[in-house]
């Protein structure tokens, strides 16, 4: 039987790219879902041995909607992550390719892509109402079926070549080392050719209650174990204002000792923890590198 890997779609997402990018072998089917949820709601039941979602983008920060949906819906473990390049491009249908960029009406794209080119809007299309959809390919294939109206999308170059639009401009995002980290959820995985960069664990820790020096306690259980911590990043419980759930990553394997020890530690000062996963971490670069040498570079050439 085929692994099915389940991705945010439609087909032209980064989440597609970077979905091509994590499972390369032939043997793997990829299938787009309408949205995160449904991606991680899906491999939560069974229904795909793999998924893949964004995480972090290096402009905008977290994608809220992965790590609430991690939090609060579905108990899927993370299995890998990919850092990956991030290029926004413009594109309009080509009825409209002449089109002044004053008189579009319209902006269409997922909010991280918006976020992510907000200075350009601003200075190039002050005129135009922005409106979110669930993807960058949702509003490329939404362009081309609009074709009448004088409407952009942003998102990727691969969206464009696969709705038929025309680039307006390349690379819009307001700053240029624009990156993406995308995680797989589902069964254990590990890149077939890449070497990975190092293996990481993201914890959920809940605090007992709100007193002081209780994160600090917990912060302090990592130093005495000399872990490195590459991210905290707090999220509201939505039970009570002003109580958060805070998610740390480590940059250790889930079974090491020392991760041991200071898990006991901060459980011993009343906290929660929950392992979201334990998983090998991978850059864009030595993946395509790997796939250049081998002369099939076709999946991994943007351009
Ligand atoms: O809309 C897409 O193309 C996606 O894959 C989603 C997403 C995101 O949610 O961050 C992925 C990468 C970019 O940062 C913009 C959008």
């Amino acid at each position: 039987m085929k692994d099915e890997v389940a991705y945010l779609g439609p087909r032209g997402t980064f989440t597609h790219e970077a979905t091509k990018a994590l499972f390369p072998e032939e043997g793997f089917v990829y299938t787009p879902c309408d949205s995160i949820p449904d991606v991680l709601t899906a491999v939560g039941k069974d229904q795909f041995s793999y998924g893949v979602v964004p995480i972090e983008n290096a402009i905008e920060g977290s994608v809220t909607l992965t790590l609430d949906w991690l939090i609060h819906h579905v108990q899927v473990p993370i299995s890998g992550e990919l850092i990956y390049p991030i290029a926004q491009h413009l594109m309009i249908h080509p009825l409209h390719k002449d089109l002044p960029l004053a008189k579009v009406e319209r902006v269409l794209s997922h909010p991280q892509a918006v976020a992510q080119c907000r200075g350009y809007l601003r200075d190039h299309l002050p005129n135009a109402r922005i409106t979110y959809v669930d993807s960058t390919a949702d509003a490329a294939r939404k362009i081309r079926d609009q074709g009448s109206k004088p409407w952009v999308a942003i998102g990727p170059f691969m969206a464009h070549q696969l709705y038929g639009l025309h680039v307006v401009a390349e690379s819009i995002q307001d700053y240029p080392h624009n990156f993406t980290r995308f995680i797989v959820v589902g069964r254990e995985w590990a890149h077939p050719r890449a070497p990975k960069e190092h293996d990481k664990t993201s914890l959920l820790i809940s605090l007992p209650s709100d007193y002081p020096g209780a994160l600090h306690r917990v912060l302090q259980s990592f130093a005495k174990g000399t872990i490195n911590l590459s991210r905290i990043e707090s999220r509201p419980t939505k039970k009570k204002l002003g109580t958060y759930h805070f998610l740390i990553d480590t940059e250790i394997k889930g079974d090491h000792p020392s991760l041991h020890k200071a898990l006991t530690d901060v459980a011993s000062w009343g906290c929660h923890v929950r392992q979201l996963g334990s998983y090998p971490c991978y850059h864009y670069q030595n993946i395509k590198e790997i796939e250049v040498d081998k002369g099939s570079s076709e999946a991994y050439n943007r351009r």
